[in-house]
Parts: structure tokens; C-alpha cells; sequence
């Protein structure tokens, strides 16, 4: 049994081995296809991708011959069941269950076949609804969650205990990183089940596009949210998988929160909607607040670039070429 929770456990130079086959799972979705697009421009040559149809993670069977038959180096779990604050509280079967399932058939199998490193992905939504903001990677398991997105936490904490209980039976580096509210290309703009970002983009721009005189947003507009771009997200993805080798989780965040009536301000005026917001109040509000204490990944010697206004004004660009034109 391993000693100290702490302990380094450097196991190869992930930044020179460009050879070395990568598994990201998830490719096509937000957060996988970022990652994917930062290690091809380091120049990683050898990324093992797999469709959700060609590899459904949840069925054991299936991971475990995939990993005994591609034998990959290294893993970065992005796939995983993802929705905003209505989905997880409609669906919460599938929150828990389908990630439970998703997270253990692939950090057992890469451990059974050799994987030298594994990241895995969980949420900001993993800490307790009141805990202390900035939020430090110490508030884990100290309070009530947030009820309407429980499910989905549990599931992300025993992903990251899974890692931690791998690490000290086994002296396996597998490492975990908790992203902040994500946005960018290849979001999910569905109408009810998205984030709240891409849910902006998309009823602003229709209400432009319709003429509408006003644009329904959820909530009372006071919660606030931490932002951060999934291209400074996936840079973050390659630094840990480079720099990192610890047994604690890392906050990955930008450290600038907006609430949400500024953040719809925000796309209301990238999007170019001239009318009124009006608030729906019989829709949840979540968590009140969850910045992120960022200190320690900016200590590892990592800070975001891309600002939330560049941020957004960048993802309306590629909202209206690839999902605007392409219905068009
Ligand atoms: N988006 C955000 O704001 C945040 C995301 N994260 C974390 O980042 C990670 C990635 O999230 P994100 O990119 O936003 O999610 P997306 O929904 O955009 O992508 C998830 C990916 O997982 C794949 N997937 C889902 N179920 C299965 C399955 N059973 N078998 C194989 N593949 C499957 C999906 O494929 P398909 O679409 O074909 O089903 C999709 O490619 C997750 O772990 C999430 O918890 C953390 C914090 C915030
Ligand atoms: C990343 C994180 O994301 C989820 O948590 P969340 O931060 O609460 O996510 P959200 O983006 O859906 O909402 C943020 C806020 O925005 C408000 N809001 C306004 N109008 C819309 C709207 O139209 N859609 C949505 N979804 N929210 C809206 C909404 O009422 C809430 O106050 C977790 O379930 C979990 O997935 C997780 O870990």
C-alpha cells in the first residue's frame, strides 16, 4: 500500500512521448474534441477515438476488450452523461447511473492493461452547495450538496475516489481535474437540456432571427458562475497530464464569476438582441455561487488566456457557421 496521499508519481514525460497512443474518450463532445484539437496542435500523432455507436462506455464487456485489444498509454476520460440544471434534475437516473457506469468500466480497464496515466473529469458541482468561496479543493465532502444536481455529483466524487483508492492500492497515476461551467465550440445548444451559455446563445439568436420583442431567461438572475473557455480548459487537460502527479483533485477555473442577469447582458449584446429579458422564477437557481479557488493550478504554473468576453464573441462566430448554416 502506497504511503502518503500526496505523493508524486511521475510516470513518463507525456509532453515528449508524441508517439504515444492517447485515448481520449469523448472525442466529439465539447470538452474531448478541445482536448483533442490542443494535443494535435503539440503534435501528438497517435489519439485512439471511438463514437459513442462504435464503443458504448457504460458496457463492460465491451471497454475491457477495447483496452485489451488498442493497449492505449494514456487516458483522458471527457466522456461522460452532461446537462445543465434541468437535465440533471429531470434525468437523475441517468446522471448517476450512466457515469457510474462510464467512469468505472474505463479507469478499471486502463488500470488492468497497463495505462500509465489516466485524467479523469469531474465538476465544480462535486462541492457542497454553502461551501466557501473561493472554493478550495479541501471544501470536498464537507457539507450538503446542491439537490439539483446531487446525482451527477456523487457520481463525479466517486470518480474522483476511485482515482485516489487506484493510486494508494495500486501506486497507479490517476489524476483528477475539476472544471469550472464550460463553453465553446462543439457545446450542447439544445433548448432545455444544455448549460446556461449555449441555452443564451441560442434563444437570442432565434429571437433575433423571429424578431421577438423579448427573450425568457431562468431563474432570478443572482447566481453567480465562473466561466472559462474549454480551448484554456483542455490546455489545462495536457498541462496535468504533464506537470501533475498528485493524489488531491486540481480546480481547473478562470477565477472571474458573473451573475447570471450579466452574463445574459453579456450575450444579449454579442448576439446583437435588441429587445427585453423577462425572468422566469418558477425555474430553479442552483447553487448560489461556486468560484473556484484556482491557487493551486496557477502554483503548478498554469492561468488561463481567453477572456469571457473574447470567449463568447469567438463561440456566436462558430454557433453561426456550424450550427445556424448547417440547418440552413
Ligand atoms: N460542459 C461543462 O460545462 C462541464 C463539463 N465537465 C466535464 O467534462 C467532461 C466532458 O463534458 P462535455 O464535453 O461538456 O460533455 P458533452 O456532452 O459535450 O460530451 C460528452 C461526450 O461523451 C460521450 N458519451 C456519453 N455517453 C457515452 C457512452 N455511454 N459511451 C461512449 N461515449 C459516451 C458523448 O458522445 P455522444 O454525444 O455520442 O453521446 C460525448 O462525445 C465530463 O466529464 C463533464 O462532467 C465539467 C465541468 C463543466
Ligand atoms: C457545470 C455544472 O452545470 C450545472 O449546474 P449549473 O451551473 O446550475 O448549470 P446551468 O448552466 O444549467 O445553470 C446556471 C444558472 O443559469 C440559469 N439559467 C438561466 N437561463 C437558463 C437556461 O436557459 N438554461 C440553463 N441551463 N440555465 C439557465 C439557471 O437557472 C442557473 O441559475 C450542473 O447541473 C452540472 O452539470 C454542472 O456541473
Amino acid at each position: 500500500m502506497a504511503d502518503t496521499t500526496g505523493s508524486e508519481m511521475k510516470s513518463g514525460s507525456f509532453m515528449l512521448e508524441k508517439f504515444a497512443k492517447i485515448f481520449v474518450a469523448g472525442h466529439r463532445g465539447l470538452v474531448g474534441s478541445a482536448i483533442v484539437r490542443k494535443l494535435q496542435d503539440q503534435g501528438f500523432t497517435n489519439l485512439v477515438l471511438r463514437t459513442h455507436s462504435e464503443l458504448d462506455l457504460t458496457s463492460q464487456s465491451d471497454v475491457e476488450s477495447f483496452f485489451a485489444s488498442e493497449k492505449p498509454v494514456y487516458v483522458i476520460l471527457a466522456a461522460a452523461k452532461v446537462g445543465g440544471i434541468h437535465a440533471n434534475n429531470t434525468y437523475p437516473a441517468d446522471f448517476i447511473g450512466v457515469n457510474l457506469q462510464i467512469q468505472t468500466n474505463v479507469i478499471h480497464s486502463a488500470y488492468k492493461n497497463d495505462v500509465k496515466k489516466l485524467l479523469f473529469l469531474g465538476s465544480s458541482c462535486i462541492y457542497p452547495k454553502f461551501a466557501p468561496q473561493p472554493i478550495p479543493e479541501s471544501a470536498l465532502l464537507t457539507g450538503p450538496l446542491e439537490p439539483t444536481n446531487e446525482w451527477y455529483a456523487i457520481a463525479k466524487i466517486a470518480g474522483i475516489k476511485m482515482c485516489q483508492a487506484y493510486r494508494l492500492q495500486h501506486q497507479w497515476d490517476a489524476i483528477s481535474g475539476m472544471p469550472t461551467n464550460l463553453y465553446g465550440q462543439n457545446d450542447n445548444f439544445h433548448p432545455e437540456n444544455s448549460h446556461v451559455l449555449p441555452a443564451l446563445m441560442r434563444r437570442f439568436h432565434e429571437a433575433k432571427a423571429n424578431n421577438a420583442d423579448e427573450v425568457v431567461v431562468w431563474g432570478s438572475g443572482s447566481p453567480l458562475r465562473e466561466f472559462l473557455h474549454v480551448d484554456d480548459l483542455a490546455d489545462a487537460c495536457v498541462f496535468l497530464m504533464d506537470q501533475y502527479s498528485g493524489f488531491e483533485h486540481v480546480n481547473v477555473g478562470s477565477g472571474v464569476e458573473v451573475t447570471i442577469k450579466e452574463l445574459a447582458e453579456l450575450v444579449k449584446e454579442v448576439v446583437g438582441f435588441k429587445g427585453k429579458l423577462v425572468w422566469d422564477c418558477t425555474k430553479p437557481d442552483g447553487t448560489p455561487r461556486k468560484l473556484m479557488d484556482n491557487s493551486k493550478l496557477a502554483s503548478l504554473g498554469w492561468t488561463p488566456k481567453i477572456s469571457l468576453k473574447d470567449g463568447l464573441s469567438q463561440t456566436y462566430e462558430w454557433y453561426l457557421e456550424n450550427v445556424v448554416q448547417q440547418k440552413q
